[in-house]
């Protein structure tokens, strides 16, 4: 027994350095470049394969063969991603979300050739470079770890790239070549990659497919050592390499047999769902590259061509038909992929996890297999399985909760692994399964019209999903998920709602592939291939049905008329072109023709709500009625990424009204009482003219001693303040007093220790964002929280559906009073600052709510648009709106606040009428 315990330990160890070289590996190269190397498990399935060639097919001796492969090749390898793939990423930006793409693309063109030159069975016949025994590896593994650990604490260059991974900009401000560094780090990475693959290849299956699978299995060894730590990494490995060994001593009996094999067979699967489900997420950043979900324009008639090529095969026969067959499975599949992905905005590595269960599900009932359930017909068998299937969206829904960029793509690659492992690969779930078409509909010509409705059917259930409230919903989440979080939308719900829709397709889909087949085949539903269809659908346009289809089109047609293997290399090498056109490909071709379309010019905001309220009417009516452009008119604006709009010279600046005339003022707030023009009366926002809220106690927003510590450090002491409908309140202190915790407190992207945030009777201390914002207490950014990809008009309906009430004309007043209808079809991306922080503002208004956050909303905005803004604010208190601003500009507070509220290192040091406390407040106060 004491011998087998020690052999198993042997095996365990052997594995466990395997697993220790590709953590290294996946570390260093993490630590020089930032970038968490998806590819390096098809870099090491390449170099074994490579090895095998040189040794096996051309007889070169093994030392020569493996020098070369492993010190020259694999380097080389990383070299050229470095240079070619990973560099000019790095200097557009370094978009982590990019660079997940693209390692993505490597993977994928790496696996793709690999099967177009060496096929894609399995080689039995690899070189053995090390023995069995497994001291040689872990010598190696072992010396590796201490060689890098010594290199990056003993010499310069482990200086400098200690200094690149604690702050990248300051080192190369510093003058350290951080691209050579980069370099090294990806040569080094390759290295041990090439070292995994060729070590692991004569004791494993090599084919292009399952051995990268396999190496990027133990993934979590280096997520569990937080990208940074060696030695975690290696004792991980081994100790998992070993645990693995070791279950397969035990012997339980009944149903734990099966599930204890399978664990004992993947323990380091289990490690990695571990990882990445359980512990804290490694790196954040976006979403999605912009560029995978810019709008895709598309071409007049491409649905006509499309309807016509997929009514194409229904004139084909033979193996033609059949191939065809595969193409609106596929199709639906990826709908999945655009709801999630390039709607939601949600990296899916798992897709194909949902497809294969739909159909092992749909044929387990149709083999009256399904525990508790009889025997269906396959049209009612599927149904049943997209429902069974739907909710298991969960699986990959719940963490993308609070996961974002790579912790959410290892997350839902971790699922697919782990349902691929655990569920596909398990006899007991999977033998014997065959999976027959439709009574009636077997032959292939039948088969496909039925397959052509399902793809219509979901088709149409996508599009009216995307036109609808809910598709704004999920564009906006997507685009600046804190943004829609503020305008009304229940982000937890909905991501839950989009991967459990996007699980519901892709099991229909991967039901219609699995009859297309007419088996259960698990190869079909590889997690590989998971990488494969996020890559195509992220290429061809995320966000864009005919995007969907001809990925589907591409993939099956590519792989059926070539040899197997070319599908992906072309998306292998469009996944890492499509980073490389800054704004993508198609934001290129929008630009080209943006110039051929008449620029709506804009009328300063100021001047029309100015003319409004001097003129007693509405700022709507002025809007309608003004001539554009007025004479106090700026030129038309240029329209640059994020760029303030050219000053316009103010034409009529309110008078400046002595300090202590304001403070003095009890009254609520009016334009005359703060010396706006006296005879202006301020007009509801709506226009309507007779639309005043008064508050009542009902309105009132209040917090009550709330404290707040961040760690050890306390930011807020026992703040307490009120703010009530018709005023407008100012938070003003010097940086750092706290102004932004309170805020963040206030709205709920923040709870406090203690204290509590009060609106009339009801307790909102423990409600979400989105919830508040429902309940009458909206915000601003202090940076924007537009939502790029939409038109202002969609970004403004966001918060008209979304907010407190629901109405309709909610939408075209906010316009109206924001001077926004000339460019309400525009994408909000490109327009300048000054008219995003006004679609912010009508975007919050859209919601009709009672108290109104600004977190500084002057930020950015020249002297004009201050004023108009301030005219604006004005208008909208007289009209019974709570407002209460943090803002860094006293001129703005002095002109503006009926009270003034001080905030110094996280206390209220002083508190009243915004005269008498700014003038006590303004001279060294640091305020400033
Ligand atoms: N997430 C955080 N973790 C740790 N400390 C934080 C965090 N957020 C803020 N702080 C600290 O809390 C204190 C108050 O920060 P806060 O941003 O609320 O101040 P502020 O008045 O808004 O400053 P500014 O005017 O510069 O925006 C600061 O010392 C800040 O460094």
């Amino acid at each position: 027994m004491a011998s087998l315990s020690y052999d198993l330990t042997l095996a365990g160890l052997s594995v466990g350095s395997a697993a220790a070289l590709t953590g290294i590996g996946l570390v260093v190269t993490h630590r020089a470049t930032g970038v968490l190397n998806f590819a390096h498990g098809a870099i090491a399935m390449v170099c074994a394969y490579l090895l095998r060639q040189l040794t096996v097919e051309w007889g070169w001796p093994l030392p020569l063969a493996a020098a070369l492969t492993l010190l020259v090749v694999a380097p080389a390898i990383g070299l050229v991603l470095e240079r070619a793939v990973f560099r000019p990423l790095a200097v557009l930006g370094g978009d982590p979300a990019q660079t997940l793409v693209a390692s993505i693309g490597v993977f994928v063109l790496l696996v793709g050739g690999a099967a177009l030159i060496w096929g894609q069975g399995a080689r039995a016949d690899a070189p053995t470079l090390l023995s069995a025994d497994p001291w040689g590896q872990l010598a190696v593994a072992v010396a590796l770890a201490l060689a890098v650990g010594a290199v990056t604490r003993f010499t310069r260059f482990g200086g400098q790239l200690r200094a690149v991974v604690d702050d990248r900009r300051l080192a190369v401000l510093a003058g350290i070549d951080a691209d050579r560094l980069a370099a090294a780090g990806w040569a080094f990475g390759s290295f041990t990659a090439g070292l995994t693959g060729v070590l692991l290849a004569p004791y494993v299956r090599l084919d292009p497919y399952g051995l990268p699978l396999l190496v990027m299995e133990v993934v979590a060894v280096a997520v569990a050592a937080r990208m940074r730590n060696l030695p975690v990494a290696v004792v991980v490995a081994l100790a998992v390499g070993v645990a693995q060994s070791q279950l397969t001593r035990l012997h339980p009996s009944g149903w734990g047999e099966p599930l204890l094999q399978a664990v004992g067979a993947n323990l380091f699967v289990v490690a990695l769902l571990v990882a990445a489900l359980v512990l804290p997420g490694v790196g954040t950043g976006d979403a999605l590259p912009r560029t995978a979900t810019a709008r895709v324009p598309t071409p007049a008639g491409a649905w006509i061509v499309a309807v016509v090529l997929f009514l194409l095969p229904l004139g084909l026969a033979g193996p033609d038909l059949t191939t065809s067959v595969q193409v609106p499975a596929l199709g639906v599949i990826l709908l999945s992929l655009v709801v999630v992905t390039g709607r939601g905005g949600q990296i899916s590595l798992g897709q194909a996890a949902y497809a294969g269960l739909g159909a092992l599900f749909t044929a387990l009932l149709v083999n009256g297999r399904f525990p508790g359930l009889p025997e269906l017909p396959a049209l009612a068998a599927l149904a049943v399985a997209v429902l069974l299937v739907a909710p298991l969206g969960l699986l990959t829904g719940w963490p993308a909760i609070s996961r974002h960029g790579l912790a959410l793509a290892l997350a839902t690659f971790a699922v697919g692994v782990g349902v691929s492992r655990f569920v596909f690969a398990q006899p007991y779930a999977t033998s014997g399964l065959t999976l027959g078409r439709p009574a009636g509909l077997t032959g292939d010509r039948a088969y496909y019209l039925i397959e052509l409705a399902l793809l219509g059917g979901s088709l149409l259930l996508v599009a009216a999903l995307r036109r609808g409230r809910t598709g704004r919903a999920l564009a906006a989440m997507r685009d600046h998920e804190a943004g829609a979080a503020a305008a009304g939308v229940a982000v937890r719900s909905l991501k839950l709602t989009a991967f459990v829709v996007g699980a519901a397709l892709a099991a229909l889909g991967g039901g219609m592939l699995g009859m297309g087949l007419r088996a259960f085949d698990p190869a079909a539903y590889d997690p590989v291939r998971g990488l494969l269809w996020f890559a195509a659908v992220v290429v061809l346009g995320a966000d864009s049905l005919l995007g969907a289809l001809l990925a589907a089109a591409l993939l099956v047609g590519l792989d059926a008329g070539t040899r197997g293997g070319v599908a992906a290399a072309v998306i292998g090498v469009l996944a890492i072109l499509v980073g490389r056109f800054p704004g993508g490909p198609y934001e290129a071709l929008r630009a080209a023709t943006r110039g051929l379309r008449r620029r709506p010019r804009l009328t300063p905001l100021g001047a029309r709500v100015r003319t409004a309220l001097a003129s007693g009417a509405a700022p709507a009516a002025a809007s309608a009625a003004a001539p554009t452009p007025t004479a106090s008119s700026a030129p038309a604006p240029a329209h640059g990424a994020g760029r303030p709009e050219p000053r316009a010279p103010s034409s009529a600046p309110p008078a400046p009204v002595p300090l202590d005339e304001q403070g003095a003022d009890p009254a609520p707030s009016g334009t005359a009482a703060r010396g706006g023009t006296p005879s202006a009366p301020a007009r509801p926002p709506g226009g309507s003219g007779a639309r005043r809220r008064r508050g009542g106690g009902e309105h009132v927003l209040a917090a009550h001693h709330l404290w707040l510590t961040y760690g050890h450090y306390t930011a807020l002491r026992d703040v307490s303040l009120v703010v009530a409908p018709g005023r407008v309140a100012a938070v003003v202190g010097p940086n750092g007093a706290g102004k932004s915790s309170l805020f963040h407190c206030l709205a709920g992207t923040v709870r406090p220790d203690r204290g509590r945030v009060t609106f009339g009777d009801r307790d909102l201390t423990r409600l979400p964002a989105h919830a508040r914002t429902r309940a009458g207490v909206a915000r601003t950014f202090q940076q924007l929280a537009v939502f790029p990809t939409l038109t202002v008009a969609d970004n403004v309906r966001v918060g008209a559906e979304q907010g407190r009430v629901r109405d309709a004309a909610a939408l075209d007043r906010a316009l109206r009073l924001f001077d926004l209808r000339a460019v309400r079809d525009r994408p909000a991306a490109g327009l300048p600052t000054g008219t995003l922080r006004r679609v912010e503002l009508a975007r919050a208004l859209a919601g009709d709510p009672h108290v109104l956050l600004l977190d500084e909303p002057a930020a950015g905005l020249d002297t004009a648009e201050v004023t108009a803004l301030a005219t604006v604010l004005r208008a909208l208190a007289a009209d019974g709106t709570a407002l209460l601003v943090v803002e860094h500009d006293l001129d703005l507070v002095a002109g503006l606040a009926d009270t003034v509220h001080v905030l110094t290192a996280g206390r209220v040091t002083a508190s009243g009428p915004a005269g008498r406390v700014l003038r006590d407040t303004r001279p060294g106060s640091g305020v400033r």
